[in-house]
């Protein structure tokens, strides 16, 4: 149980944070040679610091440190029980600058203190804990072979990864893509979203503090076309692993194609159904799940419900209930801890939000909105991203899963009935990477996250499947066949 201060103490914390104002490269922070950039507070428009960018010169000299790291071997081979050893420190200093981490988070992304607090913070250092612990653990097989051969799979690390995140869950993206790469032994360039730099380079300092080696951790900051191409384009970079929107997913695949084909890994945007049943059962929690999964982090969550498809036999009861606890989501200032809803990343997000609302409201926030629309409306089909629940009413549970598939997306889904049966029968109809049963959630750390169609491609993030992404399998082949015994063959 995380005890929470009052709004008060946490902006002396904010007053008093201590911000990280330039690339880290081979461990140690200095100037980029790309312009000034600033961070500001989403809430306030106020600016917070001037983060110094990294330019192309810089990401030529942080892959050549992260080449010189992983062929080196002092992460990529160091025994498992080691690396796990020194990711386990960097958890323990994560925990006692959690407070920091999270004031931190919170002002340069809007998102409540609550969430930071009791979601983000939490979740980031286990998610590294996790797989840290798993490393030591892992190991792949021998192949079955004639008695002439032995044929061993291994897994190795794949090499220099850089991980292009959002600024939707600053440290919990990066923890989703440093943790397992760590792991498995890869160097790992960091290029945070220019909205968000400041966690990042924060935890890569913590990181060098803990043990991991110089060239190992890294972050640029700096806008996509400045810092994010160049690392998609670069020959020496084996793997991009990216969380975004799917049009920016789409570039990289085109830099990797254009450049040495390195590996591509994308997780991007959904238009996640919440699919509610003729039979559901308590509507109250239904109701729940769903204000929960459209809201949470002001519906800035790839995996979102974005749409409520619902039966028509149950629609007016459980939108008077949704009605109903939406009033007790409060908007407003992110270091209150009363806060539910925060402010959305920037102006040009909420133009775009609001776009879609023929909204005249002004300002950082947006107070959450329930539409009721046709499957057509692009309330119903574009991702928003932001607190909007488009509502469409459907006749039949088929139709509602109809509905369900057609999209171009495919992350997240939840299927609210009584009858088990034809709620297991709905997810496994439902194209979708991550399908909830009579609740909302993204699994855990330990279960699979990517998605379906123009949501995902090229492999998952957690779970042991994350680590499949950060290695690349070989075979090593042994004749045990004696020379002297003539032509045997394996
Ligand atoms: N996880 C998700 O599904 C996310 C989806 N989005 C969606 O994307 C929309 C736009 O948000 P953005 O922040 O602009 O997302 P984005 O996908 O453009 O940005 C994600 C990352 O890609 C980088 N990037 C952007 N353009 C690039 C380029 N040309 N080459 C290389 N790297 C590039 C950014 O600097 C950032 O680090 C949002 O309104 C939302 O719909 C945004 C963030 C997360
Ligand atoms: N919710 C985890 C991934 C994302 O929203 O970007």
């Amino acid at each position: 149980m995380t005890d929470l201060l009052t709004k008060a103490e946490y902006a002396a914390i904010a007053d008093t944070l201590d911000l990280p104002r330039s690339p880290f490269i081979d461990g140690k922070f200095q100037r980029g040679g790309g312009p000034m950039m600033a961070t500001t507070n989403p809430a306030t428009g106020e600016e917070i610091t001037q983060v110094s960018t990294a330019d192309t010169k810089d990401v030529d000299l942080a892959v050549t440190k992260a080449r010189e790291a992983f062929d080196q071997g002092h992460w990529s081979k160091l025994d498992p029980d080691a690396r796990k050893d020194i990711l386990i420190r960097l958890c323990k200093l994560l925990t006692r600058n959690k407070r920091e981490l999270a004031v931190m988070e919170s002002v340069e992304s809007g998102k409540p203190i609550l969430d930071c607090e009791t979601i983000d913070l939490p979740e980031t250092i286990h998610c590294i804990k996790w797989h840290a612990e798993a490393i030591d653990k892992i190991y792949d097989q021998t192949a079955p072979t004639g008695d002439g051969a032995l044929a061993v799979i291994l897994r190795e690390p794949i090499g220099v990864v850089a991980a292009i995140l959002p600024w939707n869950f600053p440290l919990m993206m990066l923890a989703w893509k440093i943790g397992p790469a760590l792991a498995a032994g890869c160097s790992v360039i960091v290029k945070p979203a220019e909205q968000t730099s400041l966690t990042a380079l924060r935890v890569a300092e913590l990181a060098h503090e803990a043990g991991v080696p110089r060239g190992v951790l890294q972050v640029l900051p700096g806008d996509g076309p400045s810092v994010g191409e160049p690392l998609g384009r670069h020959m020496d970079v084996d793997l991009v692993t990216f969380t975004g929107s799917t049009e920016t997913g789409r570039r990289f695949l085109r830099y990797a194609a254009d450049s040495n084909l390195k590996k591509v890994v994308l997780e991007c945007g959904g238009k996640n159904p919440a699919l509610v049943f003729d039979d559901a059962e308590n509507l109250d929690h239904v109701a729940e799940h769903v204000v929960n999964a459209a809201f949470w982090n002001a519906g800035q969550n790839c995996s979102a419900t974005s749409r409520l498809i619902v039966h028509s036999s149950v629609k007016a009861a459980l939108m008077e209930k949704i009605d109903a606890r939406l009033r007790d989501w409060k908007l407003g200032d992110p270091l209150d801890p009363a806060t539910h809803i925060g402010a959305l990343i920037d102006t040009d997000h909420c133009a775009k939000v609001r776009g879609f609302l023929d909204s005249k409201e002004d300002g950082p926030f947006v107070a959450p909105v329930v539409v009721e629309v046709s499957a057509d409306d692009a309330c119903a089909r574009d991702e928003i991203f932001g607190p909007v629940l488009s509502v469409i009413e459907v006749a039949s549970n088929d139709e509602a899963v109809q509905v369900a598939n057609d999209t171009a997306y495919g992350l997240a889904a939840s299927v609210f009935s009584a009858g088990g049966r034809r709620a297991i029968r709905a997810a496994r109809d439902i194209k979708a990477g991550t399908v909830t049963v009579n609740c909302y959630g993204e699994g855990n750390i330990a279960t699979p996250f990517g998605g379906y169609k123009q949501s995902g491609f090229g492999g998952r993030d957690n779970g042991l499947h994350a680590h499949d992404q950060y290695t690349e399998v070989k075979t090593i082949w042994i004749d045990l066949n004696d020379p002297a015994d003539g032509d045997n063959v394996a």
